[in-house]
C-alpha cells in the first residue's frame, strides 16, 4: 500500500494552509479542507479579470483530461464565499500518490474572497463524499478515490504556527507526535468529521455542557468557533475583552492574559495553551482572539487554532478522529 506526504504552507496569520497538487501535470496550490468534499480549481474557464495572481488549470493542455459532459457543481462555504463551474476527470497526484480519473471541478465563477486570495488556486475537499456538490452525480474526494491504494485508510494533519507542516496519507508518522492518540467516534452522516464535544475547561476549571453542539474538525477554518455561551464564558476571564461587531468578534488588549482552553474531542479534553490563542493584531495594542462564537449555528468548528497545537488523525477505516500532543 502507498503512503504520501505533502507540505502545508501557511498564508499570512496562518489564515489558511496551501499544498501543491499536480493535475494532469499542472501544479496548483490548493487549500486542503476537511470541512468540504469538492476538489475545485481556478481554471482558464474563468474571466481573466478574476484569475490575476492565481495559477489556473488549463484542461486543453492536459493530455489526460476528460470532460464530464453535462455535469456541474456549485458550493457555498460557511464564511459566505462560494464557487461554481463544470467538471472533468484527470490524474491528480499529491506527494507522489496518484489518483487516476479523479473528478476535477473547474471554476467558471468564484466569489470575491477567492479572487482576492491570490495564493489559493482552489480547494481539495477531505470531508465525506456524500456532501460533494457535483450534479447530477456526486463525485468522490481525492482521498476516497485513492483510499484503497493506501497502506492504511487514513490521513493525518500536522499544521504549524507560522511554519510549514505536513499532510500524510496512508500512515501515521510517530515522529510527529508524543504520547497517545486520543480518538473520538465520528458521525459521518452529515458529511463532516463530526464528533461529540460535551465539556470544556477554562484556565483548568472543567465544565460539562450536555447541550453543547457537536464539533467538526475543519482544516479549512482558521479559528476555533465554539457555542456562544462557551465563548462568552471564556472571554469573561479575559480582562478588557469585548465582542466587537466592527471587528467581527472578541477582541482584547494584547497585554491581557489568556487562560488555557480545553476542548472535548469525545471523552478527551485537549488543552489549548492560552499563549497560542491570540489570532492576530487588530492594531498595535488590540488583539483578535483565536476562539470566537459560532453564533449558535448548531455546530462547533475546530479549525487551524487546534491543528497548530495538536497532531490530528482522520481515520476513515475506523470512522474516528484522533488528536495527540506534539
Ligand atoms: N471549511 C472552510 C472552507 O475551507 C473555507 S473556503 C475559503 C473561503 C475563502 C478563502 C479561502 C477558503 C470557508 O471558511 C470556513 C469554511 O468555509
Amino acid at each position: 500500500g502507498e503512503t504520501a506526504e505533502v507540505t502545508a504552507s501557511p498564508e499570512a496569520n496562518d489564515a489558511e494552509y496551501l499544498s501543491p497538487v499536480s493535475i494532469g501535470g499542472q501544479t496548483l496550490n490548493l487549500d486542503f479542507d476537511t470541512g468540504s468534499a469538492d476538489l475545485w480549481v481556478f481554471s482558464t474557464e474563468l474571466p481573466t479579470s478574476e484569475t490575476s495572481g492565481h495559477t489556473t488549470f488549463d484542461p486543453s493542455k492536459s493530455s489526460t483530461f476528460k470532460k464530464y459532459d453535462g455535469a456541474t457543481w456549485k458550493i457555498s462555504y460557511g464564511d459566505g464565499s462560494g464557487a461554481s463551474g463544470d467538471v472533468g476527470f484527470d490524474n491528480v497526484a499529491i506527494g507522489g500518490a496518484t489518483a487516476t480519473s479523479q473528478a476535477v471541478e473547474l471554476a467558471t465563477s468564484v466569489s470575491s474572497q477567492f479572487v482576492s486570495d491570490q495564493a489559493n488556486d482552489g480547494l481539495l475537499g477531505l470531508a465525506f463524499s456524500n456532501i460533494n456538490t457535483v450534479s447530477p452525480t456526486k463525485q468522490k474526494t481525492w482521498f476516497e478515490t485513492i483510499k484503497s491504494q493506501l497502506e492504511n485508510p487514513l490521513f493525518t494533519a500536522d499544521l504549524e504556527k507560522d511554519a510549514s507542516g505536513t499532510y500524510d496519507f496512508g500512515n501515521i508518522d510517530s515522529s510527529k507526535y508524543t504520547g497517545d492518540i486520543h480518538y473520538a467516534p465520528v458521525d459521518k452522516s452529515g458529511g463532516f468529521w463530526e464528533f461529540n464535544s460535551k465539556s470544556y475547561s477554562i484556565g483548568g476549571t472543567k465544565s460539562s455542557c450536555t447541550t453543547c453542539s457537536p464539533a467538526i474538525a475543519d482544516t479549512g477554518t482558521s479559528l476555533l468557533l465554539v457555542d456562544d455561551d462557551v465563548a462568552k464564558a471564556y472571554y469573561a476571564q479575559v480582562d478588557g475583552s469585548k465582542n466587537d461587531s466592527t471587528q467581527g468578534g472578541y477582541v482584547y488588549p494584547c497585554s491581557s492574559n489568556l487562560p488555557d482552553f480545553g476542548i472535548a474531542i469525545g471523552d478527551y479534553i485537549a488543552v489549548l495553551k492560552g499563549s497560542d490563542l491570540t489570532y492576530a493584531n487588530v492594531d498595535s495594542s488590540t488583539c483578535f482572539g483565536g476562539i470566537q462564537s459560532n453564533a449558535n449555528s448548531g455546530m462547533q468548528i475546530f479549525g487551524d487554532v487546534m491543528f497548530k497545537q495538536y497532531f490530528a488523525v482522520f481515520d476513515a477505516g475506523n470512522t474516528q478522529f484522533g488528536v495527540a500532543s506534539k
